[in-house]
């Protein structure tokens, strides 16, 4: 159910789904088996959006000190990319990045911890993504990375079409410019 991936703080969760002829039953978050698996809580905030067109962009996104923020990701409707990159000083994988497809139909949810920028794109119109946070939304904390830094070499699977974004996010500097937010603590 729980699945470190090829950077092994990020953690991949496939919970149980219970199929019947009415649809499905599942338990989209346990705190005591999820702690278990590797996902430290508390989460204090519930986040919800809606993206309405395919190939819009969010990110990529991080919280500062003093209010960094782990997420708990996963698509209730439509389906999305989504990326973590290891934006922490001194990680074996610093500035490295894991993707994944989380849809509503896989029930797939992606852990990204506190050091992480995150981001993802629709694949589908209509798409909505919902996730757990740590800590409470902190504007003077948030900050991004650009999405488009080669240096980051992600594929966001958008055919050289270019994403829909936020304003805000045409702006982020890139790696190479980023102060040291977050360091490696093994
Ligand atoms: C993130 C956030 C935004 N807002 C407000 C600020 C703004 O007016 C409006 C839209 O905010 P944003 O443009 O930052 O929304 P968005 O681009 O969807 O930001 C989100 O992107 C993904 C990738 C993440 O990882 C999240 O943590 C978050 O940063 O909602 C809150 O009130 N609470 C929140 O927790």
């Amino acid at each position: 159910m729980f699945t470190r991936l090829a950077i092994p703080d990020v953690i991949l969760v496939q919970p149980k789904r219970h199929g019947d002829h009415r649809g499905f039953f599942e338990e989209s978050f346990v705190a005591s088996r999820y702690a278990e698996g590797g996902i430290e809580g508390p989460f204090v905030q519930d986040n919800h959006s809606l993206s309405g067109g395919v190939g819009t962009l969010r990110g990529l996104h991080f919280q500062t000190e003093p209010s960094p923020q782990g997420k708990l990701v996963r698509c209730t409707r439509g389906r999305i990319l989504d990326v973590a990159v290891d934006i922490r000083q001194g990680s074996p994988t610093y500035g490295q990045h894991v993707s994944e497809e989380l849809s509503a139909e896989n029930g797939r949810q992606l852990w990204v911890p506190a050091g992480f920028a995150h981001g993802f794109v629709t694949l589908e119109p209509n798409t909505e993504v919902q996730y757990k946070v740590t800590s409470y939304y902190d504007p003077e904390a948030d900050k991004g990375l650009a999405w488009d830094d080669p240096a980051l070499g992600i594929d966001w699977g958008l055919g050289g079409k270019e994403p829909v974004l936020s304003g805000k996010d045409t702006q982020h500097p890139v790696l190479a410019d980023l102060p040291t937010y977050f360091t490696y603590k093994g």
